[in-house]
Order: structure tokens, then C-alpha cells, then sequence
């Protein structure tokens, strides 16, 4: 089934949903979304220690995503009000102009071995890169399984890191990790390799362990924003004006940020990835090579006049392993995006991070965020209050239409409405 535009999937009921995105993934039911048959308690004990529970988020599905010509269906799990409708208004834009273009470098994730106590610690460098084969020879060894699908140690490199207590000799594996996330996999190899690499470097082994800056497993997404669809072309100037004051101003870069990570770690957490790791990724990237913290996406007006929005970041996410294979919903969330590699899991990501901040930044360029954000945030305040779902609905359009989506004026009304009733 195509996805097309979907066009009011947010007037349907939860089960109508349900039935469109299970036709979608080819399935019969999306039993494994309902909160009582997702995550059971007896998996949640296998997957960290000391459970007591387990944690319902909201998961929510993105509509009017086309990447690389295909319609996607994006899951994503939040617990902030208007992210979801904001990349499916975002991905409706975008869509007039074919929707977002995607690209990925090949899945490289580094770890690192710091080795102390070097004498030499110049020619220390230059023994370990003679001893390259033997030692990636070595790490490969670890995992017959990676390499047997296609990855496995690709370089060695190493570092002379200069600190405040001495000059650290630190190796690094450059490891092709293809659909893993790659960090247990390559810390495997780390350890492995330390105690040789210590030995040739004549120093000591000390930490061993990958590092998130993934900055070798890059994914990009580009999309044209349509002038029109926009809001004209004092619009478009506008948002490259914000765009820029964020690419400037650390303050502002930080909200910029915020608001890319709110749609990728939204993807990321609904496909039982890492986010942490993904956020790392993500914020080590966005210094600059004048070492100060910018945005990390980019908007500029094209020759036709339209808005090109690019987004370039590392995306540390993997299909097999941690709790991506483990997590009935998660593997559900795969099963609707319609990916089988973790480059097509990246760049998807990647494109609803440019979509979120595009929703974001527009908002922010004309309208404000208050009116659309606060008016989908306006139910939680209600219900936060003690309206009930019969007075919601009526609760929820006299704070809108107050213009006061407030806890205060939500028990207000709540009892005005409530007296009226008693009536
Ligand atoms: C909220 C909208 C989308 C309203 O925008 P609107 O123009 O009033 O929406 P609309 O009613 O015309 O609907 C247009 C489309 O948006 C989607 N949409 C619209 N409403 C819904 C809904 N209820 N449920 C699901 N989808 C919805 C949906 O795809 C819909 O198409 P349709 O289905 O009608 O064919 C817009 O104002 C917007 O994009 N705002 C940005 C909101 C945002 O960014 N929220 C994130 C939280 S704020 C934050 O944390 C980050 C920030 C802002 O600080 C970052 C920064 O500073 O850069
Ligand atoms: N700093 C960090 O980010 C750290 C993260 N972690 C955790 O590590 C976990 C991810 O580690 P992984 O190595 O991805 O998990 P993993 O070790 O569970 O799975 C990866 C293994 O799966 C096998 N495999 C099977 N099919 C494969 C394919 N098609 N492509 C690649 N490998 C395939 C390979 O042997 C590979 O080593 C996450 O849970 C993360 O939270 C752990 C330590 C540190």
C-alpha cells in the first residue's frame, strides 16, 4: 500500500491507525503496539537490572515522508506534545518538491586503546603502524561473524593526544560494522588488541572502549521546501535569517539543536537504539572547525527561490544487536519503516531531524511555536488539571481560545465548567 499523502490520519481513532500503518507493514495486526502486548515484564528483567516496570511512552506515526522517492511511515516514540505533527507537516511541504534526498557514508565506528607511560612516544606511533596487519589481524579475529557479513577492521590509525598529565599514544580501530550499532562489537576488539598494542608501543593499556564520535559514519538528507508552500518569499529569507543567527550564536544553536534531536531521538528510541550514543554523535559534531558549538543543519535559498534544507550528523544506529532485536515494538517500528539495512535506518533518521527543525524554525520564523505547539501541549495541561476525557475536548478549546494554556486557567475553567454542568 502506498503511503501517499495520508491526509488526515489525525482525525481518525487510535484502532483506524492501526489498521492503516498494520496494511502498510504487511501485517495483519499490529497486536505488539497495543500496551499491554508490547514489552512484558519477563523480557524487561533480561534487558537491565533491578526492573520493577516498565515505562509506556507514547509512539506515534509520521506521515507524508517520502525519502529517495519512497513514501515512508516513520514511528516514533516522544512523550512532548506536536513533534509528530510537526515532521508530518514538515514532510507534507517537502513532498511538493519530491520529498528528501538521502545519502550515508559506509557504517565506520572507531574505538580507541590509550596506551601510558610511553618513552618514545613519536616512534612508538610509527611501530604500531608497522604492526598494522598483525593487529587487525587480530581484532578481526574477535568477531568471524561481522566479518563474515561483509565488515571488519578497515585501519589502523593512531594518535598522539597531548594532555595535561602527558603525551598519550591512542590507537584507533576503524571498524566497518555494517547493520550493528557497532559498540559492542568494537569494544570487543579494543580490549582484544590493548595488550599487544601496549606492548609494541613499550607503554601500559589503559581505557578501551569506542568512541561517539562517530565522525566517520556520517548519514546526510537535503530537501527543497517549496516558497509557496512555505508562505512566500519573505518566509524563506526569514528562516535562512534564523537558520543563520543559530549557525552564529551558541545560544541559539543549542535550541536549534534541540529541536533537530527531538524528531532523531524520537526515531531512534521507537527502533530500541541508543540515544544517548545517537545525542553524543550528534553534539560532538556541531563544533565547528573554529571550535565553537553551531547548528548542525543548514538553510539557504536555491536559484529558483525555493528553501534547500541539508542536515550532515553522525547516526551511530544499528538493526541487529542491543535492544533493536530484542524489543517486541521496536522490531515492529523496523517492520512499518520498511528498512533491512542500518544505512536506510540512518538516513531516514536523519531526514526526520531536517524535517522536525524545518516545522520548528518555520514556526518560530512567522507564527511563534506557541500557537501550534501550546495548542497540541493544551490536553496534557487539562488532564494534568483533572479534566476528564468528557471535558476535555471542551477544556482543551477554552484554553486555546483563552490563549492561556495554563495550569491555573485550566482548574479555572475546569470549574467553571463543572458549576455550569451542576446546574
Ligand atoms: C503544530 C503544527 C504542525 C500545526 O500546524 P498547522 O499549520 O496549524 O497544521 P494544519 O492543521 O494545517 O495541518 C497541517 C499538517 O500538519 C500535520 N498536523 C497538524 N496537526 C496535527 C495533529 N494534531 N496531529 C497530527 N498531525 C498534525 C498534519 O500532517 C497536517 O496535514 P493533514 O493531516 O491535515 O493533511 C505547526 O504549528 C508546527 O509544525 N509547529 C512546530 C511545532 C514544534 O516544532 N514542536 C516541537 C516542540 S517545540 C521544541 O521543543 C523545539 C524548539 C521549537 O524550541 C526548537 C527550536 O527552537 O528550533
Ligand atoms: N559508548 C557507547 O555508545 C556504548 C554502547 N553500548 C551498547 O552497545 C550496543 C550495541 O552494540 P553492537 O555491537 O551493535 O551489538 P551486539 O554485539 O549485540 O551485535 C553486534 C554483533 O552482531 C553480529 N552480527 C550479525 N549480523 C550482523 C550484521 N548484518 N551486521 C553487523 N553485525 C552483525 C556481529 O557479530 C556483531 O558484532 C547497544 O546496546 C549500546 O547501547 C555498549 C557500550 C558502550
Amino acid at each position: 500500500m502506498s503511503t501517499s499523502r495520508l491526509a488526515g490520519f489525525k482525525d481518525l481513532s487510535v484502532a483506524q491507525r492501526r489498521e492503516l500503518v498494520a496494511a502498510h507493514a504487511g501485517a495483519d495486526a499490529l497486536s505488539v503496539f497495543d500496551p499491554h502486548s508490547g514489552l512484558g515484564l519477563e523480557q524487561a528483567d533480561h534487558m537491565i537490572e533491578n526492573v520493577v516496570g516498565v515505562l509506556g511512552v507514547p509512539l506515534g506515526v509520521a506521515t507524508n515522508f517520502t525519502v529517495n522517492g519512497r513514501d515512508v511511515l516513520v514511528p516514533m516514540a516522544t512523550e512532548e506534545p506536536s513533534v509528530v505533527a510537526a515532521a508530518s507537516n514538515a514532510a507534507r511541504i517537502a513532498r511538493v518538491r519530491g520529498g528528501f534526498t538521502t545519502s550515508s557514508t559506509d557504517p565506520i565506528m572507531q574505538a580507541q586503546v590509550q596506551i601510558v607511560d610511553v618513552a618514545d612516544p613519536e616512534a612508538a606511533r610509527l611501530r604500531l603502524l608497522e604492526a598494522r596487519q598483525e593487529l587487525i589481524a587480530l581484532a578481526d579475529q574477535q568477531d568471524p561473524r561481522l566479518v563474515e557479513f561483509g565488515g571488519g577492521v578497515r585501519d589502523l590509525v593512531v594518535r598522539l593526544v597531548d594532555s595535561r598529565v602527558q603525551r598519550y599514544v591512542v590507537a584507533h580501530l576503524v571498524v566497518d560494522v555494517r547493520d550493528a550499532m557497532g559498540a559492542n562489537a568494537v569494544n570487543t576488539m579494543a580490549e582484544a588488541i590493548a595488550e599487544r598494542a601496549a606492548q609494541i608501543a613499550g607503554g601500559r593499556p589503559l581505557l578501551r572502549i569506542l568512541t561517539n564520535k562517530a565522525d566517520l559514519r556520517l548519514a546526510r538528507a537535503r530537501a527543497v521546501f517549496d516558497a509557496e508552500s512555505v508562505g512566500g518569499a519573505e518566509v524563506v529569507a526569514d528562516i535562512v535569517h534564523a537558520a543563520a543567527l543559530a549557525e552564529a550564536d551558541p545560544y541559539r544553536a543549542a535550541t536549534h539543536n534541540k529541536g533537530i534531536m527531538n524528531g532523531i531521538t524520537a526515531v531512534v528510541l521507537a527502533t530500541g537504539n541508543d540515544t544517548r550514543a545517537v545525542e553524543a554523535g550528534a553534539h560532538s559534531h556541531a563544533i565547528g572547525p573554529d571550535g565553537r558549538y553551531t547548528a548542525l543543519s543548514r538553510f539557504e535559498q536555491d536559484v529558483d527561490g525555493n528553501l534547500v534544507g541539508t542536515l550532515e550528523l553522525p547516526m551511530a544506529v544499528g538493526l541487529v544487536g542491543g535492544a533493536t532485536k530484542v524489543h517486541p515494538v521496536a522490531q515492529r517500528a523496523v517492520q512499518v519503516l520498511g528498512v533491512s539495512t542500518a544505512a536506510e535506518l540512518a538516513e531516514i533518521i536523519t531526514a526526520v531531524g531536517l524535517a522536525q527543525n524545518f516545522a520548528a524554525v518555520r514556526a518560530l520564523a512567522t507564527e511563534g511555536i506557541q500557537r501550534g505547539h501550546m495548542s497540541l501541549h493544551a490536553r496534557n495541561v487539562a488532564v494534568a488539571a483533572g479534566a476528564t476525557d468528557a471535558e476535555l475536548a471542551a477544556v482543551v478549546a477554552r484554553l486555546v481560545g483563552d490563549k492561556a494554556v495554563r495550569a491555573d486557567h485550566a482548574e479555572k475553567v475546569l470549574g467553571e465548567l463543572r458549576a455550569e454542568a451542576g446546574r
